[in-house]
């Protein structure tokens, strides 16, 4: 019996880096996030995990943390879907911005009220309300019938796409969502149950 489910935020990209609101934008990870997404690799290795399938979002950063982990695991040949519906949430006319200019221009509680809330969207793209009418189904659709066919399954994807699946994998509310942060590159595994709930998680920390 498997039924593993394992969650990864992409290693650190190079707009993590210059702390700029990225979204839907395309940039790579930097060389912290390459060893960020080997060292994850290597922890899922250590746990003698087997994937059977593997999702990541259209994105570069979530593709290439899991090409890395993949090479790591030793399993190059894992079946992947690529899906837009699990990038990252659209940061709008935020994005490209810097989060401390933001935070001076709109002042810090607007800015974290963008970043964090359930449902406020930042100006022109998603709130996380948004992101998880997008991600949800896709999950129920593509990603939990594998997990429930007994398969391990990897998911490599962005600090608000995860949120979005941690709503409902850890029953949170729009209340404690937002005092909810992914570090970057550190494998999330569950194990669920038949009927789809939670039987245990565990963070692979470094
Ligand atoms: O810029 C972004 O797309 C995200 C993730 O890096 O940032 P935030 O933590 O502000 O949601």
């Amino acid at each position: 019996m498997s039924r593993l489910l394992v969650l990864v935020r992409h290693g650190q990209s190079e707009w993590n880096l210059k702390n700029l609101f990225t979204g839907w934008k395309d940039p790579d990870l930097t060389e912290v996030g390459v060893s960020e997404a080997r060292a994850a690799g290597q922890r899922l290795k250590a746990e003698g995990i087997h994937f059977n399938r593997a999702f990541t979002s259209g994105l570069t950063r979530a593709q290439r943390t899991l090409a890395l982990i993949q090479e790591e695991i030793g399993q190059t040949d894992l079946p992947v879907v690529r899906e837009q519906a699990l990038n990252e949430r659209h940061y709008g006319d935020l994005a490209g911005l810097n989060k401390d200019d933001a935070r001076q221009r709109w002042g810090e509680e607007q800015v974290h009220i963008w970043r964090r809330s359930y449902d406020v969207p930042p100006p022109g793209g998603e709130s996380l309300k948004d992101t998880v009418a997008r991600v949800l189904p896709y999950y129920v659709r593509n990603i939990l019938p594998a997990v429930l066919r007994e398969e391990s399954v990897l998911v490599t994807a962005h600090g608000n796409s995860l949120r979005a699946l941690l709503l409902v994998l850890d029953g949170l509310t729009p209340e404690t969502i937002p005092g909810v942060e992914l570090a970057t590159g550190e494998p999330i595994v569950y194990r669920l149950n038949a009927d789809s709930t939670v039987a245990s998680k565990k963070i692979l920390s470094a």
